[in-house]
């Protein structure tokens, strides 16, 4: 049994030999992963290099990948995905409240909704929401439940690049809130090293870079220091900036 001390010191994530595969294709190939208690992850990768797959192996949406090696993730997990995923039939409050129990009412909903700048839209419905105020409803979802990990697939990719920016801000404000240790999947470089605190990049199955970004929050987009990080990111991902 573990110690109490053990309990403190042990990552909110840990994956030892994670491994699936597809139609005998494999996709993760014995992945090895520690995320400590609150710390702000993103993982890059190409696309179809497995980075779904391994977000929702940890988020335990996949069945087939247990028994493939070793997996603890924290109980209260929350998954923020591209598109918001609202139930166009319920208003945005009640879609906030899905799968609590609403004790209080609705108000840690209604704070929840108050956070992500909501506030006042709780009737609305889904379909009045643009597309930022739709993944700030699913934001405020993902925190009632006070999740002690956040995993987010993309949760950005389909904004435009201006809310994207807001959304970054929020996000990493709420962050620093709850503290809840984050996996963020994304394909924007950018987008990563302004927000993460650890940069993976998933290559062949394996994460091929781990990289700390010590950087002090909040990040510029024009910092100099964060394009160094970003050279070695692009050079992770075989990219080359030369379009001459
Ligand atoms: N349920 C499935 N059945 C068969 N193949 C799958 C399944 N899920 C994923 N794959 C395959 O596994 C590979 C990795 O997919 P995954 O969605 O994890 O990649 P990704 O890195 O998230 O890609 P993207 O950035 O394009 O979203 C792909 O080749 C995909 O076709």
């Amino acid at each position: 049994m573990a110690t109490h001390t053990e309990q403190l010191t042990r990552p909110a994530v840990q994956l030892r030999g994670l491994t699936r595969s597809f139609d005998g294709r494999t996709v993760l190939d014995g992945i090895d992963l520690d995320i400590p208690s609150g710390q702000f992850v993103a993982l890059l990768g190409h696309s179809g290099s497995g980075k779904s797959t391994l977000l929702r192996a940890v988020a335990g949406l996949d069945h087939e990948v247990v028994g493939s090696g070793q997996l603890t993730a924290p109980e209260r997990v929350s998954v923020v995905f591209q598109d918001s995923r609202l139930l166009p039939w319920r208003r945005v409050l009640d879609n906030v409240l899905l799968g609590t129990n609403g004790t209080d009412g609705g108000q840690r909903g209604r704070e929840a909704l108050a956070e992500v700048g909501l506030a006042g839209r709780e009737r609305a419905w889904p379909s009045e929401l643009s597309g930022g105020e739709a993944q700030r409803a699913a934001l405020a979802r993902s925190l009632v439940r006070e999740p002690e990990l956040l995993l987010a697939d993309e949760p950005f990719g389909a904004l435009d690049a201006l809310t994207r920016i807001r959304m970054h801000a929020l996000l990493r404000e709420l962050w620093k809130r709850h503290q809840p240790s984050v996996l963020l999947v994304t394909h924007d470089v950018d987008e990563a090293i302004v927000l993460a605190d650890r940069v993976l990049v998933l290559e062949q199955g394996r994460i091929g870079l781990d990289l700390t970004i010590d950087r002090p929050h909040p990040r510029s987009y024009r910092d100099p220091l964060l394009g160094e990080y970003r050279e070695r990111l692009l050079a992770a991902l075989g990219v080359t900036e030369d379009h001459a």
